[in-house]
């Protein structure tokens, strides 16, 4: 009896417990109080994100394997499951993302959403739980992103062998779909970037005589059909064509009509972002195939003019980081034998000042020489911007077109001008009759003054 008593007085009453609930709440809201006015909203959120990640990553780390999708292999070539996985990733974001990157691009009729750094997506295969956690990492090779995967350690083989094939299968499927050519650019020592590539050009739209776009797109056929030729005969599946002559002559657009003719995507290289030996190989290492790689005005690269000078130069000047012979290795030499399936295209307006060794014979495969427009150069443009196949002063602009120098951009220029036929053919007569008068002049003046 004494000892129920004993522990009813130890039983609080009722009375104590409210006042020892207030109490405590008045404390917890009092703690709030000071938390939210010391830490900041974004700061709250990040720990918040953080903690998060922390336990939906590590889970029981024992019974969890982890793959690491770094975007670079050996600091050497980019690792394609990087882009791959966020493509994949980008349609696997949910409610939970509660911080996604959107964006619009020329061609896509929707929004594209991707992922930010530090978000979770947790993916559901074959009812295995993989969870996908997006970062990035800065180290002594730079900025760079990594995904890691994480998944239960029984799956490991499954992952690895369907999962990850299923990634890629899909990616695949989902780009096949929509996909446009692409021009890719290289800024900074970063790898490269690529917007939607959209030239018009085709070989029908270009101004150039009959027999050599034949024999340009005879040269890509082959190419293209002979895989197992490269193959016997121990050489890289490559291809490379030198396109020189005066601004305007269609360089550019050749290169662009290749690009739509052969379905391949284009690389813009600027050798002025390349930063050394080695950045110039890894670049070219981390080229796709099918692929046409672009070095445009080659000539102005005093680096690329002759190879003695330019590997003076090399030492003495710090704007020059790399040696034409790496850049030569990397066209046909040993590192060119890991690129299959692609084209090299060097641009010039003066191929008299190129180094020797980058025209030897077998160096480019072709040299292309864009000239000023001919008659047959001049109707295709007139069938490209008038749709007309005659016109009353053809004979007399073919004359013109015989006796000068007019490049086919500067005739377009005149095509442009009007919708009407006549009148767009008037400003073309114009044209090419000053031109007359200026070479005419030209002619006069040196024979009164003959050097
Ligand atoms: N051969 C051509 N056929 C059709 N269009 C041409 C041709 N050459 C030039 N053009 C027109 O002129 C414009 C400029 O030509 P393009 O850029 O291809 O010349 P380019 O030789 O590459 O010049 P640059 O050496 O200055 O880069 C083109 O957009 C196109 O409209």
């Amino acid at each position: 009896m004494s000892s129920f008593v004993e522990s009813a007085r130890m039983i609080p009453s009722v009375s104590s417990l409210l006042s020892l609930y207030s109490s405590f709440s008045t404390s917890l809201m009092l703690l709030r109080n000071v938390y939210h006015e010391i830490v900041p909203e974004k700061l709250e959120s990040f720990l918040a994100s953080k903690l998060r990640n922390f336990f939906s990553r590590r889970k029981l780390q024992s019974s969890y394997d982890t793959f690491i999708v770094d975007d670079s292999w050996e600091g050497l070539s980019y690792n394609e499951l990087i882009e791959i996985a966020r493509f994949y990733l980008s349609t696997k974001i949910g409610p939970k993302n509660k911080i996604i990157k959107i964006g619009k691009f020329t061609g896509r009729k929707g929004v594209t959403a991707g992922l930010m750094k530090g978000e979770t997506i947790i993916d559901v295969f074959e009812g295995i739980e993989i969870t996908w956690y997006f970062d990035c990492r800065k180290d002594e090779d730079g900025v760079g992103e990594y995904i890691e995967l994480t998944f239960e350690h029984k799956y490991r083989e499954k992952v690895l062998n369907e999962y990850l094939h299923h990634v890629i299968r899909t990616h695949k499927a989902m780009t096949e779909k929509e996909q446009t050519l692409r021009i890719y650019n290289k800024k900074c020592e970063c790898e490269w970037k690529w917007i939607d590539f959209k030239h018009a050009a085709t070989f029908d739209t270009l101004a150039m005589d009959y027999e050599l776009k034949k024999s340009i797109m005879d040269d890509l056929d082959s190419f293209l059909a002979r895989k197992d030729y490269y193959k016997r005969t121990g050489r890289a599946w490559k291809r490379g064509y030198l396109l020189y002559g005066p601004p305007g002559t269609g360089k550019t657009s050749l290169i662009a009509a290749m690009a739509n003719y052969l379905n391949y995507n284009v690389y813009d290289l600027e050798l002025a972002n390349i930063g050394s030996d080695t950045d110039l190989r890894r670049t070219m290492l981390n080229v796709d195939r099918k692929s046409i790689i672009v070095i445009e005005d080659v000539d102005c690269n005093s680096r690329v003019h002759r190879r003695s000078k330019s590997d003076r130069y090399r030492s003495r000047s710090k704007n020059v980081r790399f040696s034409l012979s790496s850049l030569l290795n990397c066209i046909d030499g040993l590192w060119s034998s890991c690129a299959q399936e692609r084209i090299v295209v060097f641009t010039t307006n003066h191929k008299e000042v190129l180094d020797p060794a980058l025209l030897r014979p077998g160096r480019m495969d072709m040299h292309i020489h864009m000239s000023y427009c001919t008659t047959e150069g001049f109707r295709v443009l007139v069938s490209n911007y008038l749709g007309i196949k005659s016109h009353l002063l053809f004979e007399e602009i073919d004359g013109l077109i015989r006796s000068v120098e007019a490049t086919p951009a500067s005739l377009a220029d005149e095509l442009m001008k009007s919708d009407d036929a006549d009148v767009a053919i008037g400003e073309v007569l114009k044209f090419l009759k000053q031109k007359r008068l200026e070479k005419d002049e030209k002619m006069k003046t040196e024979e009164s003054f003959p050097e």
